[in-house]
């Protein structure tokens, strides 16, 4: 293995035997002429794929996709059924919650016991004892027995000796999604710091933004196999147009992809983007990518209208489901009427990871045209342009359809909201259709973070200075 890869994973499999029954393991065992009574399950099935020194990768996909596995066989917690792992270097791992820390020994004992497994001396491990407190600052807790943890403070000890014993390989299985947010910024900037210092990591997270905020690759597994590797925004955008489309399952393996050299320096590379309303000439797009798999949407309400297709584009449109900080998505959205209505109220609702609204906003709250009196059978779409002035991370959007009496829509701005409610009935509402990231627009704006919180909202400053004040 040359020296500039850290890990190197080749056609690595793991099947597990599956029985119907308890006692059909043991019937195959004694039958006489070996009859099968197992069905081999693929946790794994043929990844290749190789680490960078100093590279972060993320590996994403669904739940139950091989994940775990492949960082259990990488670190030696599971062996495979075929193909080779070759990783170069010290390795630390934080694989599931209390993995390799021993319950009954305090914070203390642990840091020096995971020193030992790593190969330090305990004068070595002395002298990293007050890095690893300052970092992970449970306080006095250190002193207790780490099953008395809360898994936020098992995390920030177990991320802090992870990190501090200068490992060339870090492994990570979704163990910062338990840390607040404070900490988790703490984190990536260690892990910043370890990429400087060549560390290679490899990071297992649902967060796709994160992957496309820090990692330069990413490999996409789904059902054991891997389905993309290479570019990291690339390998979450496959994710995402998997999840919602089975058209776009193709096994794709592009070891080697030319985009793998679009390096994520902090700064995101931008295509020239159109981010103003005024000239949305976006028109109802043709490519099925766009469209998302409403079939298998289980929670629709209403019997007014059925919803026939929701898509999701940028502002030139093409499908999207990554966007920066700033950019403009493009719903669109249409039903099929089951009944006479006279003005009809398409609307949005977006929703951020811990399910808080964030945005909603119907075509009455619009100054637009609305078609009236509609037949029964009619089909009517809807674009909706909106722009993302959201912070970073992960979305899930809804949509409804509604109707409202013309006269009421006629005077909407005059009505009390309590009263035009009365006027309204709700046709058709679908939840969770689908969802979205949301990168920081790092190096675009005019600062770094162009804002702070969940939300950009209007506004501006300004700044006056008032006449010298001398202090007697
Ligand atoms: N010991 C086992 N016997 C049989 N099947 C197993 C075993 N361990 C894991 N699996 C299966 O292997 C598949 C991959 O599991 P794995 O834990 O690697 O997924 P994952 O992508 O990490 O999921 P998650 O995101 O939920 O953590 C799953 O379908 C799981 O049920």
């Amino acid at each position: 293995m040359s020296n500039d890869i850290a890990i190197r994973v080749e056609n690595l499999s793991k099947v597990y035997k599956l029985y119907n029954h308890p006692t059909d393991r043991l019937k195959e065992a004694l039958h006489p002429f070996n009859k099968k009574y197992h069905h081999d399950f693929y946790a794994l099935k043929d990844v290749s794929f190789e680490v960078k020194r100093g590279e972060t990768v993320g590996v994403i996909g669904k739940n139950g996709s091989g994940k775990s596995t492949l960082l259990k066989i990488i670190t030696g917690v599971l062996t495979p059924s075929s193909g080779t792992v070759n990783v170069k270097g010290r390795v630390s791992a934080l694989l599931e919650l209390g993995a390799g820390f021993n319950p009954e020994y305090t914070g203390m004992e642990n840091i020096f016991l995971q020193g030992f497994i790593m190969g330090y001396t305990r004068e070595e491990m002395e002298q990293k004892v007050e890095a690893i407190l300052t970092f992970a600052d449970i306080g006095d807790f250190i002193y207790q027995p780490v099953k008395s943890y809360s898994s936020g403070m098992f995390v920030r000890l177990a991320f802090s000796v992870a990190t501090i014993v200068d490992p060339d390989v870090l492994i990570i299985d979704e163990a910062l999604a338990v840390g607040d947010v404070f900490f988790r910024q703490k984190c990536f900037d260690r892990l910043e710091t370890l990429k400087q210092n060549n560390t290679s990591v490899l990071l297992v997270t649902h967060a796709t933004h994160e992957v496309r905020q820090f990692c330069q690759r990413a490999l996409f597994l789904d059902h054991g196999q891997a389905l993309f590797w290479g570019n990291a925004d690339e390998a979450v955008q496959r994710y995402y147009f998997s999840e919602h489309q089975q058209s776009s399952s193709k096994k794709v393996n592009q070891i080697g992809s030319n985009k793998e050299e679009t390096k994520r320096t902090g700064k995101q590379q931008k295509a020239p983007k159109e981010n103003s309303f005024s000239n949305q000439k976006v028109q109802w797009p043709i490519a099925q990518e766009a469209f998302f798999n409403i079939v298998s949407s289980p929670d629709t309400i209403g019997d007014g209208a059925i919803c026939t297709t929701v898509g999701l584009c940028n502002s030139q449109g093409d499908p999207c489901r990554m966007f920066v900080q700033g950019d403009i998505g493009v719903f669109f959205y249409e039903f099929e009427l089951q009944r006479d209505v006279e003005v009809p109220i398409g609307g949005i609702l977006l929703f951020n990871e811990k399910n808080i609204l964030i945005h909603g906003k119907n075509s009455m709250q619009f100054d637009t045209e609305a078609p009236k009196n509609l037949k029964a059978g009619t089909k009517i779409r809807f674009r909706q342009a909106i722009k993302f002035d959201l912070a970073s991370g992960e979305y899930t959007f809804s949509i409804g359809l509604a109707s409202i009496e013309e006269e009421a829509f006629q005077q909407r701005s005059q009505m009390h909201s309590a009263l035009l409610e009365q006027y309204r009935t709700n046709l058709c509402y679908v939840r969770n259709i689908g969802t979205f990231s949301i990168a920081i627009s790092l190096g675009v704006g005019i600062t770094e973070i162009p804002f702070h919180g969940i939300c950009d909202l209007p506004g501006e400053v300004c700044i006056e200075v008032q006449a010298h004040r001398f202090w007697a």
